[in-house]
């Protein structure tokens, strides 16, 4: 019996997200709120077990097929045993999260790369680059077209830039940015926010082409800001990305106004992922964090503060002796 656990982070997008599938430039940070995947493995029987929340199942090896390619949990699992796993044997999945699923902090990716870490080191093999591969084909699968965003800042971790599948590590900012997250608790799809944006770029390309050209400066200014650390500058492009955000149709009422509330504290943030629901990410200098913990509160949504996290994906100690 050999049991290999993995932790991997959460994430936030800071700018970029959507206009990153068009090729524009992003900006993501891995932060300090993790989800662990441990995996027990023998010979036999030949049965995937799988144990996540409140999903129970069990696959027997021969209908592994049924499950290849589909965008769920075992269908992502399925996929990547038949890539990683030669022989049949016993697989024992299980999950520990503390990040909230479907809101836009990267639990679909850091499901996918602990996944893909926990098969490959069946076989020994650990290195980010060959499992952030696999993740990348489970995150396809669950969002439809996924830039690799997600799977890449989570699987390597830190402050990083992301443009057409190359990923910049960025200085990490000397004195840790902490940041607050505003969970709306209004489900979100990204599979349909991005096929929304898909159908109206397709209407308007050079409109829209124009759009995601402005998200890209943004994201340039934004790697000089926040290497500068100068605050004011990295809050006043939050504000005009989620506003580019607005207009291409991805944030919604609940989500302004989340960032109508924290701004009428001076607590300056934007929606950040797939959008139409989902989380928001603000600046917290530490200011008015009570009161806007309150209105938070009062609104039914959720409040996390966070920082960013230097670790991507980890994998821990197990005593296999016995
Ligand atoms: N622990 C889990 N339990 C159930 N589903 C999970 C879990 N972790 C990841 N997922 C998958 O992630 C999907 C949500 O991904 P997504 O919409 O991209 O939001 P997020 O920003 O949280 O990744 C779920 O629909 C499910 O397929
Ligand atoms: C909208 C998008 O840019 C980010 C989606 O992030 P999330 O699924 O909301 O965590 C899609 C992508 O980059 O693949």
């Amino acid at each position: 019996m050999r049991e290999i656990k993995v932790s991997v982070p959460g994430k936030v997008i800071l700018t970029g997200e959507h206009a990153v599938v068009y090729g524009s430039l992003a900006v993501a940070a891995s932060i300090n709120i993790r989800m662990r995947i441990c995996l027990k493995a023998s010979e036999s029987p030949s049965q995937i077990s799988i144990n996540f929340n409140e999903l129970q199942e069990t696959i027997e090896w021969s209908s592994l097929d049924d499950y290849l390619n589909q965008g769920t949990i075992p269908g992502v699992i399925c996929t990547f045993v038949k890539e990683a796993v030669l022989e049949p044997c016993f697989l024992s999945f299980s999950i520990e999260n503390d990040l909230p699923i479907g809101s836009g902090m990267g639990s679909s990716a850091a499901f996918c790369v602990g996944i893909a870490g926990v098969l490959l080191k069946l076989k020994n093999v650990d290195s980010v680059e060959d499992i952030n591969k696999l993740a990348f084909k489970g995150e396809n699968l669950i969002h439809g077209k996924a830039s690799g965003i997600d799977n890449t800042v989570v699987a390597y971790g830190g402050l990083i830039s992301y443009k057409q599948g190359s990923i910049t590590h960025l200085p990490f900012p000397e004195k840790s940015l902490k940041i607050i997250v505003v969970d709306s608790k209004t489900p979100k799809n990204t599979k349909t926010m991005v096929s929304k944006v898909r159908s109206t770029y397709e209407k308007f390309p050079l409109i829209y082409s124009k759009i995601f050209e402005s998200i890209n400066s943004l994201s340039e200014a934004f790697i000089q800001e926040i290497t500068l650390g100068n605050l004011d500058n990295i809050k006043e492009l939050l504000r005009i990305n989620h506003n580019l955000l607005r207009t291409i149709g991805v944030s919604c009422q609940v989500l302004d106004d989340c960032v109508n509330e924290g701004e009428k504290l001076g607590i300056v943030g934007k929606m950040t992922g797939g959008g139409g629901g989902g989380i928001c990410v603000f600046i917290n200098e530490g200011e008015d964090v009570r009161a806007f913990r309150e209105k938070c509160n009062e609104r039914g949504w959720g409040f996390m503060e966070a920082e960013f996290s230097r670790d991507g994906i980890r994998f821990e100690e197990v005593n296999n002796d016995n």
